[in-house]
């Protein structure tokens, strides 16, 4: 007689082999999909490894689509998706966050727009917002207006003052990203002044970054920056109870609109001032982070190719009035988001380097989804990268290469496709709320700059993209030459 044990070790060691091997392998509804690295589809262990080590497997997941098509498997049960159709059903299709965004992103341990996981309240707290961050809203402010010329003058003269040294452009950039996002969401009068203040820059953003990598110190770090933008909170709800600004301050719009939606009946019951908080905080960082990523790309692509340099300068000195030191006034934002070589170069470095390249991840829902003509179930992790949709060599042929001339085509429909493939600021019910005043702010920023100076590339080392979430140079620095224009 066969022993009992014996007969309990064969059927859990058949158990385990046909749970953890064969169901994947052969007969779970995600076996038909490839899969980007050869035990993906029996364990998680490749894709885990790669983010336990600090990276996003975001390469690794570009090569894997180049081979394998635009859906591949990363894990038993993760998936990566490049395309269209992936695009409509994740992001328009309501598919909710994961766990990992409240870990990242909670502040004062209250959700925000970007941690909240549950479609509804995010729903709800976005529409507070989103009259603030329109397009029409931002080019028509009295407030952006003042903070534009406050913030163009402050950014001329800290430039004039570093011209003709080599000068790493990678931190004024943080500070302009800074800058310009705190005067608007507190008020110029209550804002960060960090173009000029290099310590209280260097400080925040060291804390910060300790906070958001994980590095040892987090937990004071946290305290520090939360302690900081509070403070900021503080003294934009003393702006708003004085109701008084002096000759060139501005109100603080995002804060001022939030407080007032939030003061409606049926408004979240979490503490109103910490919801204030969270949701600030992170608008500030996003603006930090991103904005230096972008303009160092951009400055650095102009920098190694004078002749479109040039040609950037020619167009921005038909804004009237001219965006030189000196001028009193600023030409209508409306003109300067018209220019088609600006919109040219930043499209392209957004396209070519963007700042948030990896994949945002969601859940499909319980009863699944079909997606490129394939059945997925529910509870799937799947997300796409912008990473992927940009170097799609069909749509963007060459996509390594530099090429702004490819958003200038006459071809209306190649324009259109290219603008459906180009997916920086994420779709749907979770994209960017900063994209407008994110595209304002690098659009003035490089108007400003290149009307007035010239730039040359005095040490670039350490320039490649970064595998990170927020992925900006390896080597956190661009070392410049500004040279004043005549
Ligand atoms: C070049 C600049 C920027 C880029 C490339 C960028 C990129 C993105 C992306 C890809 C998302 C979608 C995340 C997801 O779906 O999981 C996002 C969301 C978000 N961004 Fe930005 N961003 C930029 C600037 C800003 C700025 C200036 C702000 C300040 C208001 C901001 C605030 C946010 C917020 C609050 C969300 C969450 C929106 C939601 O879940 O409803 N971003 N951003």
């Amino acid at each position: 007689m066969i022993p009992i044990y014996e007969i309990l070790a064969v059927t859990s060691l058949s158990f385990l082999l046909y749970h953890y091997i064969l169901l994947p392998l052969f007969f779970s509804p995600l076996s038909k999909i490839p899969s980007a690295h050869w035990s993906s589809a029996i364990s998680a262990r490749w894709i885990n490894t790669l983010r336990l080590n600090g990276k996003t497997g975001i390469s690794e997941t570009l090569s894997a689509h180049r081979r394998l098509g635009p859906i591949v498997r990363l894990s038993p049960d993760e998936l990566s998706v490049a395309s269209l159709d992936g695009l409509r059903k994740i992001y328009s299709g309501g598919f909710e966050k994961d766990e990992s965004y409240v870990q990242e992103f909670m502040n004062y341990g209250t959700p925000n727009l970007v941690s909240m996981l549950g479609n509804k309240e995010h729903g709800m707290q976005k529409r507070m917002l989103s009259h603030v961050y329109s397009k029409s809203y931002i080019q028509n402010s009295e407030d952006v207006r003042k903070i534009a010329e406050g913030l163009v003058e402050r950014l001329l003269g800290v430039l004039n003052n570093e011209e003709e040294k080599n000068f790493d452009a990678y931190g004024i950039n943080q500070a302009i990203g800074a800058d310009f996002m705190s005067a608007y969401l507190f008020g110029l009068g209550n804002a960060t002044d960090f173009m000029t203040d290099i310590e209280a820059r260097r400080t925040i953003t060291r804390e910060h970054r300790t906070k958001f990598k994980r590095l040892p110190g987090e937990e004071q770090a946290t305290a520090i920056v939360e302690r900081f933008v509070m403070g900021l909170c503080q003294a934009a709800a003393r702006t708003i109870e004085k109701e008084e600004l002096s000759e060139t301050g501005t109100r603080p719009v995002v804060y001022s609109q939030l407080s007032s939606q939030l003061a409606k009946p049926m408004s979240p019951s979490e503490s109103k001032d910490l919801i204030i908080a969270s949701e600030m905080f992170d608008h500030f960082v996003a603006s930090i982070e991103t904005s230096r990523i972008s303009l160092t790309y951009m400055e650095w692509e102009l920098s190694r190719h004078p002749e479109l340099q040039r040609a950037l300068r020619k167009e921005l000195l038909t804004l009237s009035p001219p965006l030189i030191r000196g001028e009193t006034t600023l030409p209508d934002p409306k003109s300067i988001d018209a220019l088609p070589l600006l919109n040219a170069v930043l499209k392209e470095v957004l396209r070519l380097y963007p700042p948030s390249p990896a994949t945002l991840t969601r859940v499909t829902p319980p009863n699944g989804t079909t997606i490129e003509g394939c059945f997925i179930p529910g509870n799937i992790v799947i997300g796409t990268a912008a990473q992927c949709m940009h170097q799609n060599a069909d749509v963007f042929p060459e996509p390594q290469e530099f090429k702004p001339e490819r958003w200038l085509v006459e071809d209306e429909e190649k324009r259109k496709e290219m603008n459906r493939w180009f997916w920086v600021f994420g779709s749907g019910g979770r994209m960017c709320i900063g994209s407008h005043y994110a595209i304002h702010m690098l659009k003035l920023s490089i108007a400003a700059i290149y009307s007035n100076f010239e730039t040359e590339i005095m040490d670039d080392e350490g320039i490649e993209q970064e595998d990170a979430f927020l992925a900006g140079p390896v080597g956190e620095k661009l070392v410049l030459k500004f040279r004043a224009v005549a």
